[in-house]
C-alpha cells in the first residue's frame, strides 16, 4: 500500500473555533407509509475543547444525530460542517477523507476486529490513514489507556473494559479534534464504566479533543461542561452543567 502523506491527518482545531456547526438538520428515513421523521430541525454549534453530553429518551434520535454529525449519515435537510468542512459539498470519498483523522468514534459495542491483536486494531487504521509510525504510535496510545501489557492479545482474550480501552485508543490514535462516544459504558459494569469514563476525560484533557457523549447517565452528563437534552428529534434544552 502506498502511504498517504501525513498531512492526511488533520491538525487540531484552533481553540475557540467552532468544531460542529449544524443548521436546521432534518432526517427522515424509510418509505411512506413507514417513513419516520427522526430529526426535526436541529441547530447546534460546539466549540473546540467542549465536553457535551446528549441526554434523551430511547428512540428520541440521539444516535441518528451523532451519525449525521459524524458524517456517517447524510441528513435529509440542513447543513453540517465539522471544523469548517461542509459535509454536503463532499462526495463519499472526500467525506471519508474529511472524517478520517478528524473524527473518532467510540460505540457501546466495541467493534474490534477479532482476528487482529489489540496493537493491530489500533495500528492498522493508522497505517491506512498514511501514518508512518503507526505501530509506535499505536503502542504509545495503548500504553496511555493502561494496556501496554496487552498489545498481543486478541479481543476474545480481553475483558469488556479492556476492549473498550482498545476502542478508545483506536479512536484517539489519529488525534481527532472531535470524539463521539455513544453510550460507551453501556456494556460495562458500574465500576468498569466509571473507570472508562475517567479515562475518556483524562484523554480529553491530554489531547484537547472535543468530547460529545450520548448517555442515559445523569451523573456522567454532570461531568460534562454542557448538557443537551433531546426529545422527539429536537433539542429541548441546552445548558452549561451546574
Ligand atoms: N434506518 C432506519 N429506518 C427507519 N427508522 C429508523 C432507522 N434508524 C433509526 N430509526 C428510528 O429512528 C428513531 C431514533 O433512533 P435512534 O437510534 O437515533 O434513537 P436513540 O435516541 O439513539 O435511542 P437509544 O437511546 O435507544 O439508542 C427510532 O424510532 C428508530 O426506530
Amino acid at each position: 500500500m502506498v502511504p498517504l502523506p501525513s498531512s492526511a491527518i488533520a491538525p487540531a482545531a484552533a481553540a475557540d473555533s467552532i468544531v460542529i456547526d449544524a443548521r436546521n438538520v432534518t432526517l427522515a428515513l424509510g418509505q411512506p407509509p413507514a417513513r419516520v421523521e427522526i430529526l426535526r430541525g436541529v441547530d447546534l454549534q460546539v466549540r473546540a475543547g467542549e465536553t457535551v453530553a446528549l441526554l434523551g429518551p430511547s428512540g428520541s434520535g440521539k444516535s441518528s444525530l451523532m451519525a449525521v454529525l459524524a458524517g456517517l449519515e447524510r441528513p435529509s435537510g440542513g447543513t453540517v460542517a465539522v471544523a469548517g468542512e461542509a459535509f454536503e459539498r463532499l462526495d463519499e470519498d472526500r467525506l471519508a477523507r474529511a472524517r478520517r483523522g478528524r473524527i473518532g468514534l467510540v460505540l457501546q459495542a466495541f467493534h474490534l476486529l477479532p482476528t487482529m491483536t489489540a496493537l493491530e486494531n489500533v495500528a492498522v487504521p493508522l497505517e491506512l490513514a498514511g501514518v508512518r509510525d503507526a505501530f509506535a504510535r499505536a503502542e504509545a496510545e495503548l500504553g496511555a489507556v493502561g494496556l501496554g501489557h496487552r498489545l498481543g492479545h486478541y479481543p476474545a482474550q480481553l475483558s469488556g473494559g479492556e476492549q473498550q480501552r482498545v476502542a478508545i485508543a483506536r479512536a484517539l490514535a489519529p488525534r481527532p479534534i472531535l470524539l463521539f462516544a455513544d453510550e460507551p459504558t453501556g456494556n460495562l459494569d458500574g465500576r468498569t464504566g466509571a473507570a472508562i469514563m475517567d479515562l475518556l476525560f483524562n484523554r480529553h484533557r491530554a489531547t484537547g479533543a472535543t468530547l460529545f457523549i450520548i448517555t442515559h447517565d445523569p451523573g456522567l452528563a454532570a461531568r460534562c461542561g454542557r448538557i443537551i437534552e433531546f426529545a422527539d428529534g429536537a433539542i429541548i434544552s441546552d445548558r452549561a452543567a451546574a
